[in-house]
């Protein structure tokens, strides 16, 4: 391991080190169906050739109702904290964390916006170039449940591709026939999200370090495939568990022959 390398581990705290691969939350509720960091993914971190991964800094998205549990949530996660007591986010806030995965080091800014209608336009200009946007629920509270699709749509519609999730909080107020039928429903949204659902309690912990392991694995995978994707001598496209090689020049052809300035719509 090279002495850069050592340092940078040495600055990551040891409960940020993810050594397995993080699974799903439910095997039904994912479109995320990998197992473990692709060969590829794992090759290049073993040879130290991860590009500028290690030097860049995602970011991560939360959005959704008005007191549904974001901060709380970033809070458990960050801080290993709880507070009973509700302060409304004003605009938005965001904290920094640094993991360690396959050895290499990886930073993710967590934005926690505000849900309150009056702060929207402040939160949606944060909403840009996020690689995981996480839009939080309530599941005491089934109405927050029917607007995920519409934060879905708002926020991951401003980013290219980002990694999705649906999280359920306050698990700790439900009962377990409650669980089961709201569960159900936002497993749905979800599914026809194309997002991964998980449901968490901020009051107790519960899931709350597996559900932010899983979207920093993904994330890490997905920006270290992008790194593969541009320094190798084409582009590459993963289908399933293979990195396929696009072919530039017929896809180029293809669309010239079609539609001279590339536009995307029929005219
Ligand atoms: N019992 C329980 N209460 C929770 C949980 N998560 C959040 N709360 C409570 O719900 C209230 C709102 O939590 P916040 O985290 O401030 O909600 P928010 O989504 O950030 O709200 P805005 O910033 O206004 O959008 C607070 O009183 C929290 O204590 C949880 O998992 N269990
Ligand atoms: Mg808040």
């Amino acid at each position: 391991m090279s002495a850069a390398r050592t340092m940078m581990s040495q600055n990551v705290a040891k409960d940020r080190i993810v050594t397995k691969f993080p699974q799903a939350f439910h095997p039904d509720a994912t479109p995320y169906q990998k197992m473990n960091f692709h060969p590829k993914v794992k090759a290049a971190c073993t040879d130290n050739k991860t590009g500028r991964v290690g030097l860049k800094i995602c970011k991560a998205v939360l959005v959704g109702d008005v007191s549904v549990g974001k901060t709380s949530l970033v809070n458990r996660f960050c801080h290993d904290v709880f507070d009973r007591d509700y302060k409304a986010t004003i605009g938005v806030d965001f904290e920094v964390e640094k993991f360690s995965l396959l050895n290499v080091p990886f930073t993710l800014q967590i934005w926690d916006t505000a849900g309150q209608e009056r702060f929207k336009c402040i939160a949606a200009s944060y909403y840009r170039g996020a690689n995981v946007t996480i839009v939080v629920f309530d599941m005491s509270d089934e109405s927050s449940l029917a607007n995920v699709a519409r934060w879905m749509d708002d926020a991951a519609g401003n980013s290219s591709d980002p990694i999705k999730f649906v999280v359920g909080t306050k698990k700790d107020l439900v009962s377990p026939a409650a669980f089961e039928s709201i569960e159900q429903n936002a497993v749905e949204i979800a599914n026809s999200l194309g997002a991964e659902f998980w449901a968490v309690s901020s009051k107790t912990g519960e899931n709350v370090k597996e559900f932010f392991f899983r979207a920093v694995a993904l994330t890490f995978e997905a920006a270290i495939l992008r790194e593969i994707d541009t320094s190798s001598d084409g582009p590459t496209k993963q289908i399933g568990n293979d990195l396929i090689k696009v072919d530039n020049e017929n896809v180029f052809e293809r669309r010239s022959k079609k539609n001279p300035l590339g536009k995307c719509c029929d005219m």
